[in-house]
């Protein structure tokens, strides 16, 4: 079956060098999709921002639903399921980007990377694909772990709740769910975070709302010496006003937006069409652009020299200062707008992993950790 209608956001990359071999793809706004805009359509395409449930698909001819996202909570499986209409994901093409932003993040504060590669201890909430890509990473570093997943039976370096909650550097990574017994949905409430040692580092990449961000409002003006790398927010594009102004580093939810994670997710959502309605697989092969090598300065060592490489692909800071710039001084009506706007016009972010790296003075470990590898003669 081919010649279908295929309904996108517009903010999935090369979604029309994937899909087009399989039909006409029509781009639009994800946030603001209406069913009007899905007449005659056979394949929907979404990011995060659009709710995919019976106020948008009843009545359409919709068969098939992809979201370039590893969340989930903005489908409603169960409809799809009662409605026979079939859906993919792609869960695990933005860990690694993930991954990458966490350390930044780390190495961007303070002294916590110096902390946790003397012996200091990284604790993390879900071990799903970015919770455990973000493990796998942080054993290779050499740093101690506390992990804590109770949905899973078997989890590397695991830990109780309140243990994990009083590490250096905490870091959350749980899919957002109110299903008991383990919601994720406020999982740091006031309680919670009054645990937190008072001059930990809270990194917040998941979903907004596993934090109570009133109640962390509160708690980092009730503790100077608390540091928070925030990522996602409660109610986004919204943002509780003050709080961007408490934390140290604020971005719009894009800690997965590297090109190579966007791209991953559209290679993911056009193999499972593929597999869906029994078509050849997608021809285009979604490659970015190679990337330059990079050479770390011969007088780095130790933890400079690993803050020099987290940093060499992607600084955080700069993602933290647009954020600022574009929310100083807006209306609070005009906020939700700057936020999905940055999202939208978002640069073309690479990954570490994969570059060609010359740093002979790094460990041999840390190449694995992060993934890059050494440049092949000649390689510019
Ligand atoms: N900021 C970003 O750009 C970005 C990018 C990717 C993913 N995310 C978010 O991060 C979440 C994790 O991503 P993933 O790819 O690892 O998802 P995943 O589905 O692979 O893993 C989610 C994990 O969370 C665990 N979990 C659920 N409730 C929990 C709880 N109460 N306590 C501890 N763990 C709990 C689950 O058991 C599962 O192992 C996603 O669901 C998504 O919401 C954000
Ligand atoms: O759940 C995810 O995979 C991420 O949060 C994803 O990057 C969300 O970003 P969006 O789809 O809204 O661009």
């Amino acid at each position: 079956m081919s010649g279908l209608k295929i309904v996108a956001d517009a903010n999935m990359r090369g979604v029309e060098a994937v899909f087009s071999q399989y039909g006409s793809v029509e781009l639009v706004e994800g946030r603001n999709l209406r069913r009007g805009q899905l007449e005659g359509a056979d394949v929907l395409l979404v990011r995060s921002v659009t709710s995919v449930d019976s106020s948008l698909l009843q009545g359409t001819g919709v068969q098939f639903v992809g979201t370039a996202t590893s969340g989930l909570e903005h489908v409603d499986q169960h409809y799809l399921q009662t409605q026979g209409v079939r859906f993919a994901h792609a869960r695990g093409s933005n860990a690694n980007a993930v991954v990458e932003y966490v350390l930044a993040g780390i190495a961007a504060c303070d002294d916590y990377l110096e902390r946790l590669l003397a012996g200091g201890v990284l604790g993390i909430v879900g071990q799903g694909h970015v919770g455990r890509a973000l493990a796998r990473c942080a054993r290779q570093l050499g740093i101690q772990l506390r992990c804590y997943d109770p949905w899973l039976d078997a989890v590397e370096d695991a830990a109780e709740l309140d243990e994990v909650l009083g590490v250096d550097v905490l870091c959350l990574h749980p899919e957002l769910t109110r299903q008991k017994p383990w919601p994720s949905y406020h999982l740091l409430d006031a309680a919670r975070l009054g645990q937190l040692p008072a001059d930990s580092l809270l990194i917040n990449a998941s979903r907004g709302a596993v934090v109570d961000n009133a109640a962390l409002l509160e708690r980092l003006a009730a503790a100077p010496g608390q540091r928070c790398v925030m990522d996602v927010w409660e109610h986004e594009p919204h943002l509780l006003p003050g709080l961007l102004e408490q934390v140290d580093i604020g971005t719009p939810h894009i800690a997965g937006h590297s090109l190579d994670a966007k791209l991953e997710g559209t290679r993911m959502l056009g193999a499972a069409l593929a597999t869906a309605f029994d078509l050849v697989p997608p021809e285009s092969q979604l490659a970015g652009p190679p990337v330059a090598s990079l050479q770390a300065p011969e007088n780095l060592q130790g933890a400079d020299l690993l803050r020099w490489l987290l940093q060499a692909r992607y600084e955080i800071r700069a993602d933290d200062r647009a954020l600022r710039d574009a929310v100083a001084g807006a209306p609070g009506s005009e906020v939700a707008a700057a936020f999905d706007a940055l999202r939208r016009d978002y640069p073309q972010r690479r990954e570490l992993r994969g570059s060609p790296v010359y740093a002979p003075a790094a460990p041999a470990a840390w190449a694995s950790a992060l993934g890059y590898r050494e440049p092949a003669s000649g390689e510019g």
